[in-house]
């Protein structure tokens, strides 16, 4: 076959030499390799053996590997704890059933999973936490932990196919193979759900126990005996406000902290109990570490061994002080409810009483028993009526409680006025529980407060009204009188001669004979008809509805007649009478205090009038009252102005007419008004009490006066001075004449006083031992106005006087008036047979002058003779005097 290319014979023998060599060289190495084969078939023949073997024993191995491994899959299915295997990156390789069924419900677990998909979000998110920064790929926090600590024990949440977490104890180890090498790990994760709630529980409970022994204030504690040790739970510490390193530690430093005095007590407790294998509860105190005393209740209980012998004992301690405080006021409150002087009732809210205290029984009569269960109507008086307790209750429900007076009944029947305070008790929720009324009893009150409208309002001599009373009276009867056009009037009286038996019988006389007056008073009144005692002798009568004014003037008649009959008191027949004023409304006054008032001056006048006498008012008499004040005032200043003069009217003996002497009489020159009469104003001055220095001052006057008449030498016998009765009365009389008589040096036997037989013989007794006093200065005494006083015969043979003088008022009518004459005749019989010079005084006429020297009159005064002359007039007739001198020492 031609070639394509050249054929070069050396190239193919070169060729072919070589593919000779290459051949033999085959051929030998295919030798070689035969023999080679032949020892390598050889050799395969044992190594298959030696593989059949191996194979055979890996078969075996693997068999019991898998025996192994399906051993190990029930040891791990049989575990009640779940069984997790985990790979070198993590990743779970191999759970137990039990983890594949709690975890996903199912015998499997999805490939590539990590165990921390399960792991409750909290603890995942701690882990992931910790695993952050590592820096290789981390599938399973968990996992890189267990890495970490090799070994790890942890509790964890793992969630549970129904969605909720369990409780699992966690014990893992990290897997290495042979060579070292991690292969991943295993964890055993054990349920421990129900220990934890068991534990919960158990906390919880513990929790409860702490928050009630705190509550409680009970703290326990345990003591033991074989070692005196003592421990205490926390808030035994509270209680005794201690630290837990500072508590006590055996039972000696224990009974240090109770309280001293009760400290005997409780050791008594404590060893009775032991010796009596007991157990000991007590209350006592304790000395607290703040130094508050705190009551405590401690309860215990001994444990003892086989043979008897005291281990240890176990108590409980209470802090019981704010029970002991509540029992306190409870016991107080108690004892208030008990001892309260207010009566208490309480009742439920259906108003059933279940509650009464000591004072309610005391008050109302009823036990507790009788009334317990009972309504408080039981109480109920006709007093009342509905209306009344109608607004008590809509009182209640408004405001809780009511105040008021109350008349309720006693058990007895008696009707009792109560104060009463009622009030709502009200539970948390604002119902009402119960009410309560705390009451007292206003009887006393009430009596109290008559007694003093009684004191205040009536006269406690004559039980009449008083002023207060007649005013309050008067008040309501204008009104009535304004309203329905009726007249009343007011009766002012006066007793006449109610003084003289005070004076003379006392007092008590005094006072008998004006309760007989108010008696009198009242029975000739009607009824309706107000007699009020103003005070002292004067009384006030209130007439309503009067007709005309001789209606009034008949009752003023009545009055007069029934007070004129004569009182017996203390066995003495007594006459005094009555003069009244009377006022009537609407004419004389239209408010109270103005019919007083002009009743008060129309009484005066009636009493001007004579005794026995009643004056209705008129517009004359407030004149005359203004008059009066105002000569009261400006003889309050007479006396400092100098105002006063006197006048001396010459007295004559009868028989030889010689000047005997002068009486003094008082002269008031007033600067404005010029001379005002004695009358006027001696009356004034002697209600004022203004006589006493006016009187001091006539009788310094007439003496100095007379001193100088007799210095002068000029002879008479005496001067003769007025001494009014109010004068002796309010004034010491004696030590005023003595002192008058030793200032001028006027020889008292040329001083005559004259005091009227009114006053004289007012206080008879009291007055003839100041007249003797006065005689013993050496004065003489004339009995002024006799004739007029109603003398008592005898007295007047005993009263130390040298003269009397017969009253002007019987002299002025001689020889007209027979019965003057008579009077006259007998005056001067009386006088000379008591050996007393008779002085006639106002004779004004020859007449009168013949008539009195036939009877032998002594001496005489009056106009016939001489007017009162001033003291320069009076000289002169002194001067003309032809007497001796030593006819009148
Ligand atoms: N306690 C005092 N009383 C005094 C004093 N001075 C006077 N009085 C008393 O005042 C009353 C009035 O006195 P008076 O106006 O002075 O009148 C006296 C005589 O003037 C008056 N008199 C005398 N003679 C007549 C007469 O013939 N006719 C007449 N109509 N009047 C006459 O009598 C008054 C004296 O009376 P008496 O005292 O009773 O002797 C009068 O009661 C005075 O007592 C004084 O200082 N203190």
């Amino acid at each position: 076959m031609p070639s394509k290319f050249p054929v070069n014979e050396s190239h193919l023998n070169e060729e072919l030499t070589r593919l000779r060599v290459e051949f033999e060289a085959l051929r030998i190495a295919n030798a070689a390799l035969e023999q080679q084969l032949s020892i390598d078939a050889k050799q395969a023949d044992s190594m298959l053996r030696v593989l059949e073997i191996r194979s055979n024993e890996l078969k075996e191995a693997n068999l019991h590997q898998l025996n192994q491994s399906n051993f190990i899959r029930r040891v791990m299915d049989s575990t009640g704890a779940m069984m997790i295997v985990l790979g070198p990156d993590g990743h779970i390789r191999q759970v137990n059933r039990r983890c594949a069924q709690e975890l996903t419900g199912t015998d499997s677990i999805p490939d590539n999973r990590v165990l921390d998909d399960w792991l409750h979000p909290d603890e995942r998110q701690a882990l992931v936490a910790q695993a952050i920064g590592l820096p290789w790929p981390v599938f399973s926090p968990l996992f890189e932990v267990v890495r970490r600590s090799g070994s790890y024990a942890a509790e964890h949440r793992l969630g549970s196919r129904d969605g909720s977490y369990r409780h699992y104890w966690f014990e893992a180890s990290l897997q290495h193979n042979p060579q070292g090498k991690e292969e991943g790990a295993v964890i055993c994760a054990s349920d421990i759900t129900r220990l934890k709630q068991q534990q919960e529980r158990l906390s919880r409970s513990e929790k409860r126990l702490k928050e009630a022994q705190k509550i409680a204030r009970l703290g326990h504690w345990e003591m033991d005996l074989t070692c005196d040790k003592l421990t205490w739970s926390e808030e035994v510490c509270i209680i005794f406000e201690l630290d837990s390193a500072s508590i006590p530690r055996n039972y000696a430093d224990f009974l240090e902290l109770v309280y001293p005095a009760d400290r005997a007590a409780v050791d008594r407790a404590f060893t009775s109990a032991l010796s009596t294998h007991g157990s000991y509860d007590i209350e006592h105190r304790l000395l607290a570490a703040g130094g508050q005393i705190k009551w405590i209740h401690e309860r215990c209980v001994i444990y003892y061994d086989d043979a008897g012998r005291a281990l240890r004992l176990v108590g409980t301690i209470q802090d019981i002080t704010e029970q002991r405080l509540a029992e306190e006021q409870l016991r107080l409150a108690a004892s208030v409810f008990d001892n309260s002087l207010n009566g208490i009732l309480i009742t439920d809210a259906n108003t059933r009483i279940v509650k009464v205290n000591r004072m309610f029984s005391e008050v109302m009569g009823y036990s507790s028993d009788e009334v317990l269960g009972q309504k408080p109507s039981l109480l109920k008086s006709e007093h009342h009526d509905k209306q009344f307790y109608r607004s008590l209750w809509a009182a209640l429900e408004r405001d809780g409680k009511w105040q008021g007076e109350i008349w309720d009944r006693r058990k007895n029947g008696e009707l009792i006025p109560l104060w009463q305070n009622i009030s709502s008790v009200r539970d948390a929720i604002g119902r009402v529980t119960h009410y309560i009324s705390v009451f007292y009893d206003l009887t006393q009150q009430k009596q109290s407060a008559k007694h003093i409208y009684h004191l205040a309002y009536y006269d406690a001599l004559t039980e009449l009204p008083n002023r207060q009373l007649f005013n309050e009276r008067c008040e309501h009867a204008l009104e009535r009188a304004n309203r329905d056009y009726h007249p009343l009037a007011v009766l002012f009286l006066d007793l006449d001669r109610f003084k003289h038996v005070n004076d003379s019988l006392g007092h008590p006389a005094g006072d008998e004979l004006l309760r007989m007056v108010a008696h009198a008073i009242k029975s000739s009144l009607r009824q309706d008809d107000t007699v009020a005692r103003l005070g002292g002798d004067e009384f006030i009568i209130l007439l309503e509805n009067t007709g005309s004014r001789s209606d009034v003037e008949q009752v003023a008649r009545k009055i007069i007649a029934y007070l004129s009959r004569p009182f017996i008191v203390q066995g003495h027949k007594l006459e005094i009478g009555t003069s009244i004023g009377i006022s009537c409304y609407p004419e004389d006054g239209k408010d109270t205090m103005s019919l007083i008032k002009h009743a008060d001056l129309a009484m005066y006048r009636a009493k001007e009038k004579g005794r026995g006498n009643f004056q209705f008012y008129e517009t004359y008499l407030t004149t005359r009252a203004k008059e009066r004040l105002f000569l009261e005032s400006e003889l309050r200043d007479a006396l400092e102005r100098q105002e006063f003069h006197l006048h001396y009217q010459p007295q004559f003996a009868l028989s030889g007419g010689e000047l005997i002497g002068a009486e003094a009489l008082l002269r008031w020159n007033h600067h404005e008004h010029g001379l005002i009469a004695p009358d006027k104003f001696i009356p004034i001055a002697e209600e004022s009490g203004l006589i006493v220095a006016i009187g001091e001052w006539v009788l310094s006057a007439a003496c100095s006066q007379a001193k100088a008449w007799l210095d002068a030498g000029y002879a008479f016998k005496q001067v003769a001075v007025n001494l009014s009765g109010a004068q002796i009365e309010r004034s010491d009389i004696l030590a005023t004449v003595g002192n008058v008589l030793a200032t001028t040096g006027l020889p008292p036997q040329h001083l005559e006083l004259e005091i009227t037989e009114t006053y004289i013989m007012r206080q008879a007794k009291q007055n003839v031992r100041i007249m003797e006093e006065l005689r013993a200065l050496g004065v003489s005494l004339a009995i002024d106005d006799f004739g007029t006083g109603q003398s008592s015969l005898s007295y007047l043979k005993r009263l130390p006087v040298d003269k009397l003088k017969i009253d002007r008022s019987f002299v002025m009518d001689i020889p007209q008036d027979s019965n003057d004459m008579a009077i006259t005749r007998a005056i001067l019989a009386l006088g000379h047979s008591l050996k007393l010079t008779v002085l006639a005084e106002g004779v004004e006429t020859a007449e009168q002058a013949a008539f009195l020297n036939e009877l032998k009159c002594d001496e005489v005064q009056g106009y016939y003779y001489s007017r009162p002359l001033d003291a320069e007039s009076f000289r002169k007739l002194l001067a003309k005097q032809k007497f001796d001198a030593d006819l009148f020492d």
